[in-house]
């Protein structure tokens, strides 16, 4: 997360929760009224700092009417989308149907589809091509399990998938990608990757768009990390130079919690 000079963020920073499985079409409006309530009774700036929920799917449509109905700030994404546009794809979500929902991103390739739906980088190449189509903004998450990590061949493994999951992404819509980074042995576990980890990562991300994209187009993606994180966590985390954002889980199912999160600026002085 740079600042620079004017005390402006370089990049946007992205506060995201994904919700997983959790929170039924009522909880997920109970959860979105008092995450807004909490944020402005706290005068956050969501021009500063972004503000994104992913809700399961079948709670998307109550969002999309709180959302413009209330006038809302926080933004929203799907957790997943298929690569096909419609047919016979039992269960699948077409990302048209996404952006009709009025969804601002989707998550794509998240550790959780990768291991229990075997999605490989091939899949998820394609599913990137089919959130550009429809004009989502893709967060590709990509990061390495425990026994890489132990191997110490995490940086490589890491970038390999990147480099693989963005097999045929357009330049011209790098502006739009957003890369999360989650180390999938910190997440749901409780072991939070160091600020140091994040920014070792985020830094080899970036320094891989920069191979892949040039340098201007990559110092404008902005990368995520992944994993565990609380409000305890955040800003230490967020005080790294290539971190730009956190893709929060657990944590987001509580409104207080996500908010002091997103409100990570206010906890510097005591990172
Ligand atoms: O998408 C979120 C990540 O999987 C992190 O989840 P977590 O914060 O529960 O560890």
């Amino acid at each position: 997360m740079a600042i620079i000079w004017n005390n402006e963020f370089l990049r946007r920073p992205l506060i995201a929760g994904n919700w997983k499985m959790n929170m039924d079409h009522v909880q997920g409006i109970t959860l979105l009224q008092k995450l807004e309530w909490t944020l402005d009774d706290a005068k956050h700036s969501f021009q500063r700092v972004e503000v994104a929920v992913f809700p399961p799917f079948t709670d998307l449509r109550g969002v999309q009417t709180l959302v413009a109905g209330d006038d809302l700030d926080v933004v929203y994404g799907a957790q997943d989308l298929s690569p096909f546009d419609s047919g016979a794809y039992t269960g699948d979500i077409s990302g048209q149907f996404l952006s009709r929902l009025g969804c601002t991103y989707v998550l794509v390739g998240h550790s959780e589809r990768r291991t229990l739906h075997d999605e490989s980088n091939e899949v998820v190449a394609s599913k990137l091509a089919a959130a550009l189509k429809h004009s989502l903004q893709p967060i590709l998450c990509i990061g390495e399990g425990l026994e890489v990590r132990q191997s110490g061949d995490h940086v490589n493994f890491t970038l390999q998938q990147l480099r693989e999951s963005l097999a045929g992404y357009p330049a011209e819509s790098v502006d739009k990608l957003v890369v999360a980074y989650e180390p999938v042995w910190a997440i749901g576990t409780g072991e939070v990757a160091g600020p140091e980890d994040a920014q070792e990562m985020a830094a080899a991300i970036r320094g891989e768009l920069v191979a892949l994209y040039g340098v201007e187009a990559a110092e404008g993606v902005r990368v995520l990390y992944g994993g565990s994180v609380k409000a305890a966590s955040a800003a230490a985390l967020m005080s790294e130079k290539d971190v730009d954002g956190l893709l929060v889980g657990g944590a987001s199912l509580d409104a207080g919690e996500f908010a002091n999160i997103v409100r990570f600026e206010q906890h510097f002085g005591n990172a």
